[in-house]
């Protein structure tokens, strides 16, 4: 494998630019795929670069150490090294964060551009050859436009007549399923305005993704189909939420609505979980970023629309804790309250804007003291999350459990946010022994056998139920277990 013979660019090397959720993985899975490639992966952060390069990688994905592994020192590499890495490969992955603007024009909604245009800059700077240049990162719509402004002006400007073709590969893999995401992904997305840079990239996914599932459009389509993706996903999660509301108000089960619905095949079953709201660094951002596009083009009822899907998260975070409040007899001052679960999804360590903030930030706010159980988050991490949210916390309000019992003990109830799988394999009724009376427990999940629950004595609050087996809706026991295959278990 030399030269492109048109391109004229090498084909042996790839660099990623940002070694994150989106880089660390997709680029572990590219080095597996295609042993012929040397796959290089820089950034400026030299901390998680170190990590990359030790036992304790700075992710925690499931089958990503074995992957990494297999491949560190061979042909991955983890390094500081931006310029090298930028002169040594023709083609680079820029897959840096592109967080929603905390200040300035479109502040809180617009997308901030800054890590992406600085990544433009320094291939500009060091680019010594032509370049195919792959947007990796999830962007607005154009914003290919100003990466090749950035390069052809400094290009023109320094004399120079190396090329940079532009293309967009967006990312759809999911925290904490990751690595079958990338293993075996839906489709693969590539836009761009030339056929030979497409293919490029194509043939290297091509070495595990059937060439069916690799899709070509145009750049404009690419950029806006991820933030189109993640904005129908989202909104599949708020209109069940918004359902769960009513449901709890009129009798009706939302799990078994969304069972009679998800057979539909129009409709399908998947991403039909009420929950306590979506969370992740990924579903409000790009929602919020496309309603700012929509506003800024003049589509007013266009950007309120989608902006519903945010208000209506909103809301579903602050009905639940509202619930809490108002059930243990409106104040949880001085209350311990479990917490079991931070993270915003399970198998990931993730809590960039995790529902379980706003929970716990409003039982804090209450007068509650905080007890927070997970397998995988670290405080330290919550802690940042707060401080990035602005949101001052008492360390004496706010404390993480070595263990599920130790969180329970004493407490006036459990709240489960995440829905990791060992939280279904507990002895409640050992956590429910030392907590106070009377016990109460709020599944944000819907994840735990209520009907068990209640039989060891604890008040359950389920979502889109009504309360205590008295007031749920009487669904025959054969209805529920000859429809149980209908609805994927585990994830979603
Ligand atoms: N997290 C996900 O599940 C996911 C999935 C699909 C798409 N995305 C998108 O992918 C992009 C990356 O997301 P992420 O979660 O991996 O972010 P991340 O914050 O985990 O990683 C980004 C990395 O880029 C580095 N970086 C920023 N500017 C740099 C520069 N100029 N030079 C070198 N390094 C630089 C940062 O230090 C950081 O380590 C975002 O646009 C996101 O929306 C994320
Ligand atoms: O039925 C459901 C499904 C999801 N969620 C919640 O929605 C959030 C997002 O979940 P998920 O989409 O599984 O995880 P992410 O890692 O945020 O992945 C989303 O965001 C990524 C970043 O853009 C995209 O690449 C993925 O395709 C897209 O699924 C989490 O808080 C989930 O708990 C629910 O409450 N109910």
């Amino acid at each position: 494998m030399g030269e492109h013979p048109k391109l004229g660019i090498r084909l042996n090397r790839i660099c990623c630019i940002g070694a994150g959720y989106v880089g660390g993985p997709t680029m572990a899975t590219i080095a597996l795929k295609c042993p012929q490639l040397e796959v290089v992966i820089v950034d400026m952060n030299e901390d998680r670069i170190n990590r990359w390069n030790s036992d304790d990688l700075p992710i925690y994905e499931p089958g990503l150490p074995e992957v990494v592994k297999a491949c560190r020192g061979k042909n991955l590499f983890f390094s500081t090294d931006v310029k090298k890495g930028i002169e040594e490969s023709d083609i680079i992955f820029a897959s840096v964060n592109t967080p929603t603007k905390t200040q300035g024009v479109g502040k809180g909604r617009a997308a901030d551009l800054r890590y992406i245009e600085s990544v433009g800059r320094t291939i500009a700077q060091y680019a010594n050859r032509s370049k195919i240049v792959i947007e990796k990162s999830t962007v607005p719509i154009k914003t290919a436009e100003a990466i090749a402004r950035v390069l052809s002006a400094n290009e023109t400007a320094n004399g120079g007549h190396k090329n940079f073709w532009i293309l967009s590969n967006p990312e759809f893999l999911a925290e904490g399923t990751a690595m079958k995401d990338l293993d075996e992904p839906d489709r693969v997305l590539i836009g761009g305005q030339e056929q030979d840079a497409i293919m490029v990239l194509a043939d290297i996914y091509a070495n595990w993704v059937p060439r069916d599932r690799i899709l070509m459009t145009n750049l404009w389509s690419s950029e806006l189909s991820k933030l189109v993706a993640n904005a129908m996903l989202a909104q599949r999660v708020s209109s069940i939420n918004s359902i769960s509301r009513l449901c709890e108000r009129t009798g009706a089960d939302v799990k078994e609505v969304a069972r009679a619905i998800g057979t539909d095949s129009r409709i399908g079953p998947k991403f039909l979980n009420a929950s306590v709201g979506f969370g992740g660094s990924c579903f409000q951002k790009d929602i919020l970023n496309l309603v700012y596009i929509c506003q800024q083009f003049g589509l007013d009822e266009v950007a309120s629309y989608w902006q519903q899907v945010v208000d209506m998260n909103d809301h579903q975070k602050s009905a639940f804790t509202g619930k809490i409040i108002q059930s243990l007899f409106n104040t949880v001052t001085k209350k311990k309250i479990a917490i079991l679960g931070f993270a915003f999804k399970k198998d990931t360590g993730d809590v960039r804007e995790t529902p379980a903030l706003m929970v716990c930030d409003m039982l804090m706010k209450d007068g509650g003291l905080v007890y927070v159980y997970d397998p995988k988050v670290l405080i330290e991490d919550a802690l940042t999350e707060f401080k990035y949210h602005e949101i001052e916390v008492n360390t004496d309000q706010f404390i993480f459990s070595k263990s599920p019992e130790e969180a329970c003990e004493g407490a006036h109830a459990i709240v489960v946010l995440t829905e990791w799988d060992e939280f279904k394999t507990y002895d409640y009724k050992k956590f429910y022994d030392k907590m106070m009376k009377p016990a109460f427990l709020f599944d944000g999940r819907n994840m735990l056998d209520h009907a068990e629950l209640e039989k060891i004595g604890f008040e359950v609050h389920a979502l889109g139920k009504g309360t205590g087996s008295s007031q749920r809706s009487k669904s025959p026991d054969f209805v529920m277990r000859a429809s149980s295959g209908l609805l994927p278990s585990g994830g979603y």
